[in-house]
């Protein structure tokens, strides 16, 4: 169920997807706004009790906003919005939201934005790799797009290829690509890469549930 940014309450709902796109216009810094609305206080408050929360493309420049995960987005380092299918290698296969993943394994998920520049400082960088809460690292070039090849690797300059982290406990995972436009093959890039994201999560309940 869809969810208003200027309520606190969030209803009935289990787990919460901050989604892409362009909130208060990127006035500022992308999500820098956002985690301000009041919905996003009690989202705060919920993923610290460990709701399962997934922040994509501009949902994850929010949770790093909101200090839900660390370090922060910067302009794509050749200053040009990209759009395109995108490698990513699975690094994390024990989050809430990508156990239907192997660790290493290879997907392509869109990716499309201007500030997708993930940066830290080498402190927090050595801890997300010393946790293994690095979930995604860009993996190379899928298609001719004329980007030089050292930009292949990390298509924007994120530090260490970075794609997509998660927070200490696992329940709060942020990235750049966009899985939900990779569900189906009628949309997107033809693949269903991005499918798993989200029978991990119901996976997560209906085990839960059943556990
Ligand atoms: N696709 C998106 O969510 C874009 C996020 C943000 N507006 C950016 O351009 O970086």
């Amino acid at each position: 169920m869809p969810l208003w940014h200027k309520d606190r309450s969030l209803g009935q709902v289990d787990a919460v997807v901050l989604p892409g796109g362009f909130s208060y216009g990127d006035y500022l810094r992308a999500g820098s706004i956002s985690r301000f609305s009041p919905v996003m206080g009690t989202v705060v408050e919920r993923a610290r009790e460990g709701m399962p929360v997934l922040g994509i493309c501009n949902g994850f420049q929010v949770l790093t906003e909101a200090h839900l995960l660390p370090g922060a987005m910067l302009g794509n380092e050749h200053l040009h919005f990209i759009c395109r299918d995108q490698k990513l290698r699975v690094e994390n296969a024990g989050t809430a939201w990508t156990t239907d993943y192997e660790a290493g394994q290879e997907i392509h998920i869109p990716l499309k934005n201007m500030d997708g520049r993930y940066v830290a400082d080498e402190r927090t960088l050595d801890m997300l790799e010393a946790e293994g809460r690095v979930v995604f690292r860009y993996a190379g070039d899928d298609d001719s797009t004329g980007y030089p090849p050292t930009e292949q690797a990390s298509p924007n300059g994120s530090l260490r290829r970075i794609a997509g982290i998660c927070n200490a406990e696992g329940n709060v995972v942020g990235l750049m690509p966009h899985p939900e436009h990779a569900t189906d093959p009628l949309v997107g890039t033809g693949r269903t890469d991005g499918l798993p994201f989200f029978t991990s999560i119901l996976r997560t309940f209906v085990e839960g549930a059943a556990a």
